[in-house]
């Protein structure tokens, strides 16, 4: 399929148009391409999808624009061909991409580094700086340096890269550094670097703001610098986050995304050990890799990566899918209960992401068992679907005259709340990439 390339520039320099406000947001991932055209300033999404299974057997693309979702069978040899794809199907099923006025490119790029601490303009040397960091991120920046090459090709507007490692640059240095040689650690860039950062920034600033933490905080008169939040960002990648008045003090993943929680399709933990086992025991480096990354997880313990499978074999009867979910419950308990003591205690607990935002058999497994910690379930509120930032743990009415009104429920004071935050990855990329291309 050849395409003309698109040149948005001029119109994009003129101040006023309101056709000249939108982001295309690309998330190029190992096998797949999501993207979302996205109007910062409303935070309407007008179309988007994901292309699946790029250079594997059957490729897929969903495409979704207007309410309406058009599933398409085909062969996706690469990225660049995945985005011909996407920008064929904006033109044949709407919108047209010439006529939606796209001011700029927003790219999620997994692995910053050190170099990388902000959203930042791309150019050549952006990309080759990104492009280095591929040693760091193997399974994820290969993927987002090629999706900026093909979108730059394609698209001639500003480009941006929103980088997942930007929020924890200001990790404390005792949540950031591995107990290393110092020089080994400093020569081969080893430290926490943590990922989905900008998941857990967009959901933990939304919690903030949430009109049931602020009535909190009011109740107890203490200020939002002292807010204490765990935030749980359960996809096919999962991580946890520990967020003290808005700043992260401790993340789950590492060096690279492997390191935390149980997984899709990755171990999380484990016992470095592990690895020099399997190496002499005749696995290559790059086969314990694989291992660790791809066939670990969810998908290694059960036969299914993905959680409503699990979730069915659980239901089912499936020893192997029912030590895999309480492993992986264990995992996110653990993770709450150090967090509560990195932070000193907890005021919001929040799930996001697929799992978190939709599992509400996730959700009430992991608190059940850290009722010591305040931690509850509201049931009703917690099977209720929504699509709302909302409080799920149990609450009672507030008292007439309190500083909760007019929020009619409040929980105890000293407990904490347990939210369901959907996040917005996509909004936060596009309103972060229109602030630096507005300056
Ligand atoms: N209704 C649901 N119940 C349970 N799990 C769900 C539900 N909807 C989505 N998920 C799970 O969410 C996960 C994908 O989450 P998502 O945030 O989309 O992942 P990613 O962006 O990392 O690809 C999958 O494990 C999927 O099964
Ligand atoms: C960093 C990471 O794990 O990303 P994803 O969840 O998209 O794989
Ligand atoms: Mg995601």
């Amino acid at each position: 399929m050849t395409l003309t390339p698109i040149d948005h520039s001029l119109r994009s320099r003129s101040a006023g148009d309101p056709e000249t406000r939108t982001v295309l947001v690309l998330n190029s991932g190992s096998s797949s391409l999501k993207y979302q055209l996205v109007d910062p300033g409303s935070g309407e999404a007008l179309a988007g999808g994901i292309v699946e299974r790029i250079g594997e057997a059957g490729g897929r693309v969903k495409h979704e624009a207007k309410g309406e979702e058009v599933v398409r069978d085909l062969p996706v040899p690469d990225h660049g061909e995945a985005l011909r794809i996407v920008m064929g199907l904006f033109d044949e099923l709407g919108p047209s991409l010439a006529e939606a006025g796209i001011a700029a490119v927003g790219h999620r790029v997994v692995h910053g580094g050190e170099v990388f601490s902000a959203p930042t303009l791309i150019d050549d040397d952006v990309v080759a700086g990104v492009r280095d960091l591929i040693p760091l991120a193997p399974l994820h920046n290969p993927a987002n340096v090629t999706g900026i090459e093909v979108a730059r090709e394609l698209l001639h507007v500003p480009h941006v890269a929103v980088f997942d490692t930007a929020f924890f640059a200001t990790l404390p240095k005792a949540a950031s550094t591995y107990a290393l040689d110092r020089k080994v650690a400093a020569e081969h860039g080893v430290r926490r670097y943590g990922f989905h950062g900008t998941s857990h920034q967009f959901v933990s600033s939304a919690v903030a703001e949430h009109p049931a933490v602020l009535a909190k905080l009011a109740v107890a008169g203490r200020g939002p610098e002292t807010l204490r939040q765990v935030v749980l960002h359960l996809g096919n990648g999962a991580s946890a986050s520990a967020v003290l008045g808005g700043a992260p003090v401790d993340t789950s993943m590492g060096l690279t995304p492997l390191e935390g929680l149980v997984m899709g399709t990755r171990s999380g933990d484990l016992d470095a050990g592990i690895i020099f086992h399997l190496v002499r025991g005749g696995m290559s480096g790059d086969e314990v890799d694989t291992l660790l990354n791809k066939r670990s997880g969810l998908l290694g313990m059960s036969g299914v990566g993905d959680m409503r499978e699990l979730q069915k074999l659980v239901a089912s009867g499936d020893d192997d899918a029912r030590l895999a979910l309480d492993v992986y419950l264990h995992r996110l308990r653990k993770y709450v209960g150090a967090y509560a003591a990195v932070l000193g205690g907890i005021d919001v607990l929040t799930f996001t992401a697929g799992v978190g935002e939709n599992d509400h058999r996730i959700r009430s497994g992991v608190v059940r068992g850290l009722k010591f910690l305040g931690l509850t379930v509201d049931a009703v509120a917690n099977e209720t679907r929504s699509d709302e930032a909302r409080v799920i743990s149990v609450r009672k009415p507030a008292e007439p005259g309190s500083p909760a009104e007019p929020h009619s429920l409040v929980e105890p004071v000293e407990a904490p709340l347990v939210m369901v935050v959907p996040t917005n990855e996509e909004l936060a990329i596009a309103r972060q990439t229109m602030a630096l291309v507005e300056g």
